[in-house]
């Protein structure tokens, strides 16, 4: 068995101009399913509105916001939610996979195929020059897009039921990315961003 046989291996994903990394399992002290179950349970989901071009819509997913301090998104200013029992235990394992701290977590519940992220960078400033952003999913498969800035070059990546993706580097500055809405009847899936605000 070499390091790629081992779900809990974080593999270097090669990309341009940034760095990107992927666990296909991050061990977790319960099964994917039963955290997945009580997130959709003990999260106070809320459906934001955004002011894109002056004009205010609904977000196409579900969020919520965790940490200690407050952060700007999307020109949204948001409260945290004090950390429960539950989110400090994924924290503690998704740290130990990184060897990185996060002060916050954003997460984000895609309730079908209709929901979704546009493109973006989580480059705010109070997330510092190289932001480091580990990205967890629980729940259906959904495809990660990036788009290089300026050569347009795309990538694309499955995010299955465990899987701990991380970005940092120069990744925010130069790469754009989201998750696109699918046609397809889709289940539910639940990602949660840890983040570190200076
Ligand atoms: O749901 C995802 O995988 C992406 C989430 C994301 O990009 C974000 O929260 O900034
Ligand atoms: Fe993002």
């Amino acid at each position: 068995m070499d390091l790629f046989d081992n779900p809990a291996a974080l593999v270097p994903i090669p990309i341009d101009d940034g760095a990107l990394a992927l666990m296909r399992q991050l061990p977790l002290p319960w099964p994917n399913a039963e955290v997945f179950a009580r997130l959709l349970d003990e999260t106070p989901w809320r459906e934001e509105s955004i002011v894109v071009y002056g004009k205010r819509h609904l977000q196409p997913r579900l969020t919520a916001w965790y940490g200690d301090a407050s952060y700007t998104y999307s020109g949204l200013r948001l409260e945290p939610l004090p950390w429960t029992e539950l989110l400090l235990l994924i924290r503690a394992a998704v740290e130990s996979a990184c060897g990185r701290r996060f002060n916050s977590v954003l997460l984000n519940r895609y309730r079908n195929g209709r929901d979704s992220m546009g493109m973006h960078s989580d480059d705010e400033p109070e997330l510092g020059e190289e932001p480091v952003i580990a990205s967890l999913s629980f729940g259906t498969t959904r495809g990660f897009v990036l788009r290089h800035k300026r050569n347009k070059h795309t990538l694309k990546l499955d995010l299955d039921d465990g899987s701990l993706l991380l970005m940092s580097g120069q990744l925010q500055r130069n790469w754009l990315h989201g998750i696109n809405k699918s046609a397809r009847p889709l289940g539910e899936r639940i990602n949660l961003t840890f983040r570190y605000i200076v």
